[in-house]
């Protein structure tokens, strides 16, 4: 058994088991693969122990300050702007301009590093894919690795996939859409490479490998002399946002590049991040392409946030949208402040996707979409967040309507009124009621996303949406609150206990899902598994950071004989 911060296996000193080549204190301990070999090479391990020995200081006290919000919170604090950092709200600076590589952002489509949806992204028509080692991935060691050659494929534009059931070859179109590449937040280790004795950053490793090996291309294909351009997941204090700027000023001098050739894009989806924006842009000034409304992992962080206030409970998950208050306030300052800073503010994404047998369902899953992407550019931002490639092209009419052939709406929309949002505004307790469906489809998804993570998919369609990390731990810590607080359900009349009903919810939920899937893949899947981490940790006296940190150790296998068994 492994826990975290306890990956205690040491190698038989007779055996040679690391068959890379691996710089001095530098440790591999995922499994060996000649094709994992040309991403792990010596000098790509080197750079990345060079920025874990630079960083893991700066990291290791960013993650003790997010502890010491949390206590703060948890006595009752709320989250507020900094007093300290006024001038930095109120002075009148810039961002770098943007690159005219990423002028015009209007539709994003995101994924795992998967090489068939690389091939589909980069084809769909969308201006930008967001090649995702984040929500959208279960960070196995051969998904990780894998995504790493995938990428460097793609950016070499070599990448083809040949997919022999159906007979079809995947290769790149002549046009395809920038990449941008979002690595893991700061809170994920890697279990599969130590250096000088310790799980690396994870976010480090899918930075430093992609950067290494792909930067002089990129830069020259897709960049138009900038890049590589990345998206920034997860950060609560603009602290962090510093580190990430260090690391890149750090890669540019290694690469011998001009400072401010990597940009990035911060996505605002913490609670506590909502009160750092322009301290975090002007962090990043000279490398910031943006902020981006994370919609799910802050509505997951509303919650997290106030895990010690008993009257901020939320209502069903489906309840809370971009029209709560709250959540229409957040982006709305969002837009103001990118804007007078002169980058991008973009939108977020609607989780529905396309439904092929139901077409009555899938028109009115593509007017959900379209209204969102209307009040998205209504409100003012430059482009917006596609889960799949069916839903690009209404995505693209909505913004083509309302902005023409301008690339952004940086210097039209200006949403100066947006300078009167209070804290109050950005904490409003969201509207709404607590069902027992609410409940039910909140463990069915919980167990469900859980057991495709387990088992390597990072994203999955359920109930016609699309889920990944960041949805799923809506669904977690919503029944976590609901039982912490012994919550009634008072939406459906029932006026029923959730302490007294999950219990049974669980088993039925298991039984339907059984009955869904077919008993066949249930039992060969990790359903038992992914109910019994589910359950715990909705059921735990003090609520667990994340869902994925937990889970991470029932992934993690070590090379070559060592297999991670806490089941
Ligand atoms: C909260 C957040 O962080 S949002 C960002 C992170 N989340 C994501 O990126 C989710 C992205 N979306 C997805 O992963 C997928 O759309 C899913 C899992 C939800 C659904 O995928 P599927 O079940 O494969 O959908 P479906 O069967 O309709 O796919 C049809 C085709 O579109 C492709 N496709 C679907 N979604 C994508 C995508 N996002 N990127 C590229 N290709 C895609 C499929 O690979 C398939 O290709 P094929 O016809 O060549 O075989
Ligand atoms: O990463 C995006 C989100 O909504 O979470
Ligand atoms: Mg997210």
């Amino acid at each position: 058994m492994i826990g975290l911060g306890s990956y205690g296996y040491t190698a038989p000193s007779s055996k040679k088991i690391n068959a890379y080549d691996v710089p001095q204190g530098v440790d591999i301990r995922g499994r060996f693969d000649e094709e994992f070999a040309k991403i792990l090479t010596k000098d790509a391990l080197q750079f990345v122990a060079d920025l874990q020995r630079e960083f893991r200081n700066p990291i290791k006290y960013a993650m003790e300050c997010r502890k010491e919000a949390k206590r703060r919170y948890n006595e009752g604090a709320l989250p507020g702007f900094d007093p300290a950092t006024r001038y930095i709200r109120e002075g009148k600076w810039t961002c770098a301009p943007v690159p005219p590589a990423v002028a015009d952002r209007r539709v994003e489509i995101t994924g795992p590093v998967e090489r068939k949806m690389i091939i589909n992204a980069l084809n769909s028509g969308a201006k930008v894919f967001m090649a995702d080692f984040e929500d959208a991935l279960s960070p196995s060691w051969e998904n990780l690795m894998r995504g790493q050659i995938n990428l460097k494929d793609a950016v070499e534009g070599t990448i083809t996939f040949n997919d022999k059931t159906r007979n079809r070859v995947y290769k790149l179109n002549n046009e395809i859409a920038k990449l941008f590449v979002r690595p893991r937040g700061w809170h994920l280790p890697e279990a599969h490479i130590f250096i000088d004795g310790e799980p690396a950053t994870g976010c480090l490793v899918d930075f430093g490998l992609y950067f290494y090996h792909n930067y002089a291309t990129f830069r020259n294909t897709q960049g138009q002399g900038f890049g590589p351009f990345f998206y920034l997941p997860k950060m609560e204090n603009s602290r962090e946002a510093k580190i990430w700027n260090s690391v890149f000023e750090k890669a540019e001098k290694m690469a011998g590049i001009e400072k401010g050739s990597i940009r990035a894009t911060v996505l605002i989806e913490t609670l506590p991040a909502v009160f750092q924006m322009d301290e975090i842009l002007y962090e990043l000034r000279d490398h910031s392409v943006g902020l981006n409304c994370g919609r799910w992992d802050y509505i997951f962080s509303y919650v997290k946030t106030f895990q010690g206030h008993p009257d901020r409970l939320l209502p069903d998950r489906g309840q809370v949208g971009m029209t709560q208050h709250f959540m229409r306030s957040y982006s709305d300052l969002l837009i103001r402040t990118c804007h007078r800073r002169g980058v991008h503010a973009m939108g977020g994404m609607a989780a529905q996707i396309p439904i092929r047998d139901d077409p009555t369902a899938n028109e009115a899953a593509f007017e959900l979409v379209r209204k969102d992407k209307q009040r998205e550019v209504k409100a003012g931002h430059d482009g917006t967040w596609a889960a799949h490639p069916g839903l690009i092209k209404t995505c693209m009419e909505v913004f083509t309507n309302a902005m023409g052939n301008t690339p952004n709406q940086i210097e039209t929309v200006k949403r100066d009124d947006a300078s009167n949002l209070t804290e109050d505004d950005l904490l409003q307790r969201p509207q709404g009621v607590r069902t027992m469906e609410g409940l039910r489809l909140n463990t069915r998804v919980g167990i469900q996303y859980l057991a495709a993570w387990l088992t390597g998919s990072g994203s999955v369609p359920l109930y016609n949406l699309m889920e990944d990390a960041a949805t799923a731990e809506i669904s977690r810590v919503q029944i976590w609150q609901w039982l912490k607080y012994g919550v009634e359900l008072d939406g459906d009349g029932l006026g029923v206990r959730v302490n007294h009903v999950f219990g049974r919810v669980v088993e039925e939920e298991m039984a339907r899902i059984e009955r869904e899937v077919g008993k066949e893949k249930f039992k060969k899947g990790m359903y038992k598994e992914a109910c019994k981490i589910f359950t715990r940790q909705c059921t735990a006296s003090t609520l667990d950071d994340f869902l994925t940190l937990d889970a991470y150790n029932y992934i993690v296998i070590h090379h070559p004989n060592y297999v991670s068994s806490k089941l």
